[in-house]
């Protein structure tokens, strides 16, 4: 069986150790030769390296590393680019969620002005890894999980259309393991889900097993009491951040009792829930410093220091498994049935053509086919109007370096209250953004 050549696009990122334990755990379907990282900041990313080194040295030594900062080396000869880029860093995330919030706004990382200021940031540095992957391996196919994915997804439908890209998003792989928990199934894999929406900004409308038994209403049940969460105690849970937005679901469900939400559609139902519970003086992306930055930082120096892997704290990113899954789709052909962030063209029947909308798709080695969802009720399809306005007003923003675009964008969001709210934030915004947006007329 052929052996893959990958590049992880963002090598410095926190998921990179996770994401390399868990293709090193699926060799056996998903051979691969050479692993390479690709970062814009060297230093942090050989952290990443010289740990992830000695870790496949201990444990596969057949699969190679090599990191680099140069994209010819990076990006030649490769079969995947597996994309995971964050523009401006924690640092950038922080101005993000803390300038909105300043003004009595959701400060979030892909949601909201947040959102919106983090777009403007990746849409550069996702279309330029696009460039360098067609560039040197112009067979390759981009999964790309670099956030905001419906932005980012609706700026390279627009900007990138004949390239090969496969925008996806692991919220629904993780509320559906919490849900299988939650009716007593052992994976989220023994489901079969019918969903739909924008990314972040979705619901399941069919759960069932594999015999056809509908579990809607077991998991409808539980989520009325409890929300998504379980009393597992899992890993996600143990921060009291996600553990609020599992809680939360049963809110954000009531609104409509006959589906389940995506866990992100709290910010745009209850912003005033969100900002009365949020301290502006540290936000999610301190959290995530202190928290999971520190962690895997920490665990890669060790490694270093002590030569070996042995003993490390560092996990397979089980989420990510279904890159793997996505990946082994394209190559063998597969047909697995995945949700994908596509062109809708009208697999939402009553919806704009051209959004760019999570729902699901049989994968294979021609890519995505989406799978017919129809036509959708009055209070979704208005909700998605507004947002996927917001998404593709920020991408014409961006192309046309609009100030009154992005103000427009703004305006419409559901998060924010007034276009005078949204006028200061965006000025402020600009403000933190200088050499990371394109200067705005
Ligand atoms: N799609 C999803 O559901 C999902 C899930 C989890 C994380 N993510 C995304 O994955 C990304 C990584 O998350 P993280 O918390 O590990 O971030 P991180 O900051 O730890 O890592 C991101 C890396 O990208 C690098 N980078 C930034 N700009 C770059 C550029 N132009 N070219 C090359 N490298 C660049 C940074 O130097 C850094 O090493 C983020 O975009 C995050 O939002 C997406
Ligand atoms: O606040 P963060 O950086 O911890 O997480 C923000 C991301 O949250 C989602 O990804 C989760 C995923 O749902 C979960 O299963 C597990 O893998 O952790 C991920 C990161 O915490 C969301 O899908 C991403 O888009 C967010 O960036
Ligand atoms: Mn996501």
């Amino acid at each position: 069986m052929k052996k893959f050549n990958i590049t992880v696009a963002g090598g410095g990122s926190t998921f990179t150790p996770g994401i390399i334990l868990m293709l090193l755990d699926h060799l056996e379907d998903f051979p691969i030769d050479t692993i390479k990282l690709y970062d814009n900041d060297g230093e942090r990313q050989q952290t990443i390296a010289d740990a992830c080194e000695i870790l496949l040295n201990e444990r596969t030594p057949g699969v190679k590393l090599l990191a680099s900062t140069d994209p010819k080396t990076a990006f030649e000869n490769v079969d995947f680019v597996m994309a995971h880029i964050r523009v401006g860093k924690y640092a950038m995330r922080e101005q993000d969620e803390k300038i909105p919030l300043k003004h009595g706004v959701v400060g979030q990382e892909t949601c909201g002005p947040g959102g919106l200021s983090y777009g403007m940031r990746s849409i550069t540095g996702v279309l330029e890894i696009v460039d360098y992957m067609e560039k040197y391996s112009p067979e390759a196919w981009m999964l790309n999980y670099s956030n905001p994915a419906a932005i980012v997804a609706e700026a390279t439908r627009k900007l990138r259309p004949n390239s090969k890209i496969l925008n996806i998003c692991d919220m629904p792989i993780g509320i559906e393991e919490l849900m299988a928990t939650n009716i007593g199934l052992e994976s989220r894999k023994e489901m079969v889900v019918k969903y739909y929406g924008l990314n972040h900004f979705g619901w399941w409308t069919d759960i069932r097993d594999k015999s056809g038994k509908d579990l809607m209403p077991s998991i409808i049940k539980h989520v009325e009491k409890f929300g998504y969460s379980t009393d597992t105690g899992s890993e996600m849970e143990q921060e009291a951040s996600w553990n609020d937005t599992f809680k939360k679901a049963r809110d954000v469900q009531a609104l409509d009792k006959d589906t389940l939400p995506n866990t992100y559609l709290k910010y745009y139902f209850f912003p005033d829930y969100v900002v009365e519970h949020s301290n502006k003086d540290y936000t999610r992306a301190n959290e995530v410093m202190a928290g999971r930055e520190k962690f895997v930082f920490g665990e890669c120096k060790s490694i270093i220091e002590k030569g070996t892997a042995e003993g490390t704290e560092l996990t397979i990113d089980e989420h990510a498994s279904y890159i793997v899954d996505l990946a082994r789709a394209i190559a063998f052909n597969t047909k697995e049935r995945m949700l994908m962030i596509v062109e809708n063209k009208g697999a939402i029947s009553n919806f704009e053509p051209t959004a760019m909308v999570e729902i699901p798709c049989l994968v294979g080695s021609e890519g995505p086919e989406p799978l017919s969802v129809g036509e959708i009720p009055r209070f979704q399809k208005s909700l998605m109007e507004q947002q996927v306005g917001v998404e593709k007003l920020t991408v014409e923003a961006y192309e046309e370096q609009s100030y009154q675009k992005l103000w427009q964008a703004l305006t419409l969001s559901r998060t924010v209250p007034s276009a005078s709210v949204a006028k200061d934030i965006l000025d402020d915004l600009i403000e933190a953004n200088k050499g990371y947006w394109p200067e705005l007329k």
